[in-house]
């Protein structure tokens, strides 16, 4: 086979299976079940989104890899939820250009967006479960909007699955949004964005409002899902021990576009005052030495991890 270009599909060599494709369509076709396999599966170009007189973005450029946890970053009102509305459609911007997987959202044919929106999954801020409705039956709203031909009984085990792939009790299926904790509804909310089995997946403040070991718990259970079902996270987050723990990478948004994205240690390095201010100012350090003492727990048979874990801890009981 000759030489590929990143993001290019295969040569189909075996005849069958290229009738099999021309009879089906290529791969430019809507299929349900086609992956993505470029680089970038997010990739915006000179965002521009205002509210009047109020500009929010202006030349807001970013390219997510395909298979990364990319955290977003920056003040609150800096336009995080609204980068993420404008990706997924759902918020007009004023000029730029975006692409999900390959296909322009910012002014692709509607039908071709229609063809990408069962590719990707969304938990909102506050989990948006619709309370009349059970868990299960929320899980299966997706798999109704788009495959309304599955019959209700594999309906119904699809969305049991998912509930148990986020991490809740079966009896979390047959129950009201109103009869669960905080944490719950998030891995509820999570398991409706997994119905469709997405490539990608935007999770806004997940960890928001849980204590710090619901939300470990979170951030482990996320890794997870990223790492077994190859997916993509677009995360927004003010959660620094989200950050240091599971984000490949970190976009900071200031100054109405994205000024840097980069591991967070190299962010640490920038000397731009917000960045300063968020990853080396007291919250930052203590999440720092919280994911240091994580990192050595992971040795402890080691007597030096051991030593070191208990000078760390007592640094960290002299500051507080
Ligand atoms: N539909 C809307 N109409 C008018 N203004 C809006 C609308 N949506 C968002 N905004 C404004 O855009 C700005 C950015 O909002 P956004 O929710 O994206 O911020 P954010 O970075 O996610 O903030 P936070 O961290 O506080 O959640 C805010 O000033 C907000 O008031």
């Amino acid at each position: 086979m000759g030489m590929m270009a990143e993001g290019e599909d295969p040569v189909i060599d075996d005849p069958q299976v290229a009738a099999a494709v021309e009879e089906y369509g290529n791969a430019d076709v809507n299929r349900p079940h086609e992956r993505f396999r470029g680089q970038y599966p997010i990739v915006v170009e000179g965002l521009k989104n205002s509210f009047g007189e109020h500009v929010i973005h202006e030349g807001l450029s970013l390219k997510v890899r395909r298979g990364e946890i990319l955290g977003v970053v920056g003040g609150s009102g800096t336009g995080k939820s609204v980068l993420m509305r404008s990706i997924i459609g759902l918020q007009t911007p004023d000029e730029g250009h975006i692409e999900v997987f390959g296909r322009s959202i910012t002014d692709g044919d509607p039908e071709e967006v229609i063809g990408v929106r069962n590719r990707w999954g969304v938990l909102f801020q506050g989990g948006a479960l619709f309370s009349t409705l059970t868990v299960g039956e929320n899980v299966e709203i997706p798999l109704k909007q788009f495959y309304p031909d599955i019959e209700p009984g594999l309906m119904h085990e699809i969305a049991r699955y998912k509930v148990l792939l986020s991490g809740l009790p079966e009896d979390a299926v047959a129950k009201y949004p109103s009869e669960l904790s905080g944490g719950m509804k998030k891995r509820a909310g999570l398991a409706r964005a997994l119905a469709l089995d997405p490539e990608l997946l935007f999770l806004d403040e997940p960890t928001a409002g849980l204590d710090p070991i619901g939300a470990a718990a979170f951030d482990s259970l996320t890794k997870e899902l990223q790492a077994t079902l190859g997916l993509t996270v677009f995360l927004i987050t003010h959660d620094l021990d989200t950050l240091h723990e599971i984000c490949d990478r970190v976009a900071v948004i200031a100054d109405r576009k994205v000024i840097a994205v980069d591991t967070v240690p190299n962010l640490m390095k920038l000397d731009h005052p917000w960045i300063q201010e968020y990853f080396n100012g007291p919250r930052g350090r203590a999440a720092l030495t919280a994911q240091a003492l994580d990192e050595l727990r992971r040795h402890m048979d080691k007597p030096v991890a051991l030593n070191a874990i208990k000078a760390l801890d007592k640094s960290g009981d002299k500051k507080a």
